[in-house]
């Protein structure tokens, strides 16, 4: 008997040359790609990408100018809430009700989506456990942490049968602790209970373990591979030098004008390949106190597809408008 032929894994998202404009802004482009079963899959570009637009057109908040979207073979336009019933959804503004307990607003999300009693009882236990809040059960949700309520906001969406699930920035205006840890339930919700993760974010370095990336910048989508793939297909070598002097500065800037591609301080960002470095410090290896090579990663893939680096603008303007304060090592709203 012929070797029986595997199946390939459905999408458990397809986009189909989706585009939405605000006014005058194309926020959304022709986007096209597909995320399959399983997978954790991450959306990654600057602030006003077009990140959250596709998010909210996903979870039929909002409704494309072209395009077709669909979720487990559901049109969103056509069937939005059958579409939405497969989906939990974290979004960037937390909507967890502050006067009710942990328990209570996960309750109260399993009634809103008709999970019999039962199973919301077990649902609740388990999705507890997961994102280790069940000593906090019975504490009135004003008391977490932002980090805990972006758990809780986690747990919530798998109260009922959403086997997809999007979140949109979740670890914004974290600190890298919980940020971490919001990671790890992400890998674990995947690895045991089969289940799709579609996130968006803006930090690169947190994609790195994620199955695919799909690079988004002004509303099109410039790459979608593994981190691997992106980097052997994109990813470039950078060195990083300090020279002693401000005219050393600005002869390494002069000579090596199309190599430059960021100033920090007195540092500077050079392009390099196998020839360059032996190159450059023949010539100014005397005239720099400093020089460290960055081997090919996420940040020189973003850097060379939209010649710009993701982490200068990091720290955007929605992180800055957060006050911080600190709770129980996590930062708080
Ligand atoms: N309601 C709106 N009205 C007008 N323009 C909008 C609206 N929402 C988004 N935009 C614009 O559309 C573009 C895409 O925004 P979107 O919020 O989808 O990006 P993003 O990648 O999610 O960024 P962020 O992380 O900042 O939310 C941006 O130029 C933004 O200014």
């Amino acid at each position: 008997m012929p070797d029986a032929i595997p199946v390939p894994p459905a999408d458990a998202i397809h986009l189909d040359a989706i585009s939405k404009r605000y006014g005058r802004t194309l926020a959304l482009d022709g986007v096209s790609f597909a995320v399959r079963e399983q997978e954790l899959f991450a959306l990654l570009g600057p602030n006003g990408a077009g990140k959250t637009t596709l998010l909210h057109i996903l979870s039929s908040i909002l409704r494309p100018d072209s395009g077709t979207a669909l979720i487990d073979g559901i049109d969103v336009a056509k069937n939005p809430r059958a579409a939405r019933q497969r989906l939990g959804i974290v979004f960037q503004e937390p909507s967890l009700d502050d006067r009710l307990t942990v328990r209570e607003n996960l309750e109260l999300h399993g009634l809103v989506f008709g999970v019999p009693r039962k199973l919301r009882r077990q649902r609740i236990e388990e999705m507890l456990a997961l994102v280790e809040l069940s000593d906090w059960a019975a504490k009135p949700v004003r008391t977490l942490s932002s980090g805990m309520k972006r758990r809780l906001e986690i747990a919530r969406a798998l109260i009922h049968d959403s086997g997809i699930l999007l979140l949109d920035e979740p670890t914004v205006g974290l600190d890298a602790q919980t940020r971490d840890r919001i990671w790890a339930y992400l890998r674990r919700l995947r690895a045991e209970r089969d289940i799709t993760v579609l996130v968006t974010t803006h930090y690169i370095e947190e994609v790195e373990s994620c199955d695919r990336v799909c690079i988004i910048d002004g509303g099109k989508v410039l790459a979608l591979d593994t981190p691997e793939a992106l980097k052997q297909a994109h990813g470039q070598a950078l060195v990083r030098v300090t020279p002693l002097t401000e005219a050393d500065s600005a002869a390494i800037s002069a000579q090596y004008a199309d190599r430059l591609t960021g100033r920090q301080g007195a540092e500077l960002t050079l392009v390099s390949d196998d020839a360059f470095i032996a190159a450059f410090l023949a010539e100014f290896g005397t005239r720099i106190s400093a020089l460290k090579v960055e081997v090919p990663s996420l940040e020189t893939v973003f850097l060379s597809l939209t010649g710009r680096e993701l982490r200068d603008q990091a720290a955007g303007a929605r992180e800055q408008t957060f006050a911080f304060g600190k709770r129980g090592g996590e930062h708080t709203r």
